[in-house]
């Protein structure tokens, strides 16, 4: 880690991210910072990873080069106004936030800054988090590479045009909270047939890993891999038919529209 970053918010995602770059990073702990509003809470956090701890945002600020805002999208305006005279153009300005565009954040600052938006998930915490990111005309190329090899460094990457970044909660974001449901729901199925709970847990997640290894692994479409498993006139059709009648893929789709038609929401919210 080349740099010194600072997390502003000591909530789910700092936990997630900061967990996975303590992983990738163990001898750069004290490079990481973290600041809060309730500061025993960034106390206790700060003691758990044996990262160090900012007494205030600004503080932070003053200590670290990529300041990482990881407050929720309304609080944005309040975090903003209390470090905007203290950021400079050394500063890398990353967002977490769903729903707010980088020209949101630009307005605060009177000099040009670094910002680059993200959305990452709480797999980094396990080193296989998927991260989109985007930025704005200030940064270099190797202020980009310094957080790209941040989140590289706790899962996948991919630097996409802005105008997608709404659209990126639903399928990433957010979706690991469907696949959680999923696996609940299978381990309850499992445990209606006789598996212990434990068991139902352990072959339900290692099932959606494995599938979702192949598709990532294997040059091949999502539907040749599903016919793979069906054996005609088999169990798996079965099971298949069944969703479809369901309307699994609709039921997927639809929850993906109110995703994102919420993260536009959240944008303008916080205007
Ligand atoms: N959770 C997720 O899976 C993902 C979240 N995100 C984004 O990450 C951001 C954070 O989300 P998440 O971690 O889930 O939210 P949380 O509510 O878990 O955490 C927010 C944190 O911000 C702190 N906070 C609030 N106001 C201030 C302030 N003025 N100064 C410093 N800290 C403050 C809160 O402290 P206190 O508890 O004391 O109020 C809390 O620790 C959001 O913008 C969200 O859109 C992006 C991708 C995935
Ligand atoms: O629920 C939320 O608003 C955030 C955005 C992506 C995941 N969690």
């Amino acid at each position: 880690m080349n740099s010194k970053i600072g997390f502003i918010g000591a909530g789910n995602m700092t936990y997630a991210i900061v967990s996975g770059l303590v992983n990738s990073y163990p001898d750069d702990k004290q490079n990481i910072y973290v600041s809060s509003r309730t500061v025993e809470k960034a106390e206790i956090f700060c003691k758990e990873f044996d990262v160090s701890l900012a007494v205030n945002n600004r503080d932070l600020v003053k200590n670290c080069e990529i300041i990482v805002l990881a407050v929720k999208p309304v609080k944005y305006e309040e975090v903003l106004n209390e470090i905007k005279d203290i950021v400079t153009s050394k500063h890398v300005i990353v967002s977490l936030a769903a729903g707010i565009e980088i020209k949101y954040i630009e307005q605060f600052f009177d000099e040009p800054t670094k910002i680059v938006r993200t959305m990452p998930n709480t797999p980094v915490l396990v080193g296989a988090g998927m991260t989109a990111v985007t930025k704005n005309d200030h940064l270099s190329q190797e202020d980009l590479e310094a957080v790209l090899n941040l989140f590289e460094s706790i899962g996948r990457v991919d630097v996409i045009d802005e105008s997608l970044m709404d659209s990126i909660p639903a399928i990433s974001g957010s979706s690991p909270a469907y696949v959680y449901i999923f696996i609940e729901a299978l381990a309850d199925g499992g445990v209606l047939q006789g598996l212990s709970r434990e068991k139902a847990y352990k072959y339900a997640a290692q099932a959606v890993l494995g599938a979702a290894k192949m598709v990532l692994e294997k040059e091949k479409h999502p539907g040749e891999l599903k016919d793979m498993v069906c054996s005609p006139a088999g169990a798996t059709i079965e099971a298949v038919y069944s969703l479809e009648k369901s309307n699994f893929r609709g039921a997927v789709i639809r929850a993906m529209n109110a995703c994102t038609e919420k993260v536009k929401q959240m944008g303008k919210m916080k205007d």
